[in-house]
């Protein structure tokens, strides 16, 4: 089944169209994973994370849609923590769970070819079902990323609008009468045309952040054809009004992603006293219910 199709039956099948974003840092990690680093190395650190990870992966899984690795915080960690990514984005597919790995990845076509191998499908050394890109380079650098998707049954989400305040200075500047955000929802429109399933949706995703609720909205418009990660959720301040906007008429379309706010729940005001560290994995379930509801429209 192509992967547009297979997220469509992740949303309807767990109920949810929650991703969970596994972006695991030293400092936050809980005090029953921490405890357990021996001597301040990559191996000691890389196996906490792998730890954490799958441990929340064992909680989530069934309940929600999707995770969402970022590769940034396992590369942190040297190979170490590239043996480590791989083991998390494994486990969350024997768990069940589609994989969005966040590597924002791109570059010449050649080479763009070499990143697909790397993360798409099963064949790829990380394995996972879908790998966040950026369309910097233009459409040629986009469509080898399409060919491994056509051949591997995964798919792509391409940074049409992020999330960071910063990201305007060039996605909302106006040439020729349209903004790049929407020159680069256009050649997203164009590459999924000809590969929309039966969930109405293709394999090349978008990237819009909570933050911009309007934009959402336009962009929801725009690509039609085109599943949408809405990451911003929470600790950057998208609430669930401002992510409505992204789904299409059947509660389908969009995903919205939470790292820091569910992986970390128990050292936010409202559940500290309550689970604090050592109930950690509660406060990731109570979190993740809590998101869940609030997206349920
Ligand atoms: O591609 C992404 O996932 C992404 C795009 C974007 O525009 N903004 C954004 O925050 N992200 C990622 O989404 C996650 C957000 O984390 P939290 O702010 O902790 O929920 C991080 O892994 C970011 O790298």
């Amino acid at each position: 089944m192509s992967f547009a199709d297979r997220l469509a039956a992740a949303v309807q099948t767990s109920g949810s169209v929650t991703c969970v974003g596994l972006d695991p840092r030293k400092a936050q990690l809980p005090a029953p994973i921490r405890d357990q680093v021996v001597g301040d190395t990559p191996d000691a650190w890389a196996a906490a994370y792998t730890q954490f990870c799958t441990e929340i992966i064992d909680v989530v899984a069934g309940r929600v849609a999707c995770v969402k690795p970022q590769a940034a915080f396992f590369e942190q960690l040297g190979p170490a923590g590239m043996v480590s990514l791989g083991h998390v984005i494994a486990h969350a597919r024997k768990a069940g769970l589609l994989v969005i790995t966040d590597g924002k990845r791109n570059d010449i076509g050649s080479t763009a070819t070499a990143y697909a191998d790397a993360y798409l499908g099963d064949a790829s050394p990380w394995g996972s079902d879908s790998l966040t890109v950026s369309p910097y380079l233009g459409r040629d650098s986009l469509e080898p990323f399409v060919e491994v998707c056509d051949a591997r049954q995964a798919g792509i989400f391409v940074l049409v609008k992020t999330s960071n305040p910063g990201g305007g200075l060039l996605q909302d500047r106006v040439t020729d009468g349209k903004s790049v955000y929407a020159a680069v929802a256009d050649l997203v429109t164009e590459l999924n045309a000809a590969r929309i399933g039966k969930s109405g949706y293709g394999p090349v995703g978008a990237v819009v952040g909570a933050t911009y609720p309007e934009q959402l909205a336009e962009m929801r418009a725009a690509m039609p054809g085109a599943w949408i990660l809405i990451p911003g959720f929470g600790a950057q301040g998208g609430a669930a009004d401002d992510v409505k906007a992204g789904f299409d008429a059947s509660g389908l379309g969009a995903v919205v992603n939470s790292s820091r706010h569910i992986i970390f729940a128990h050292a936010r005001p409202e559940y500290k006293d309550k689970f604090g560290d050592a109930k950690w994995l509660d406060a990731v379930s109570a979190a993740t219910d809590e998101m869940n509801g609030q997206l349920r429209f």
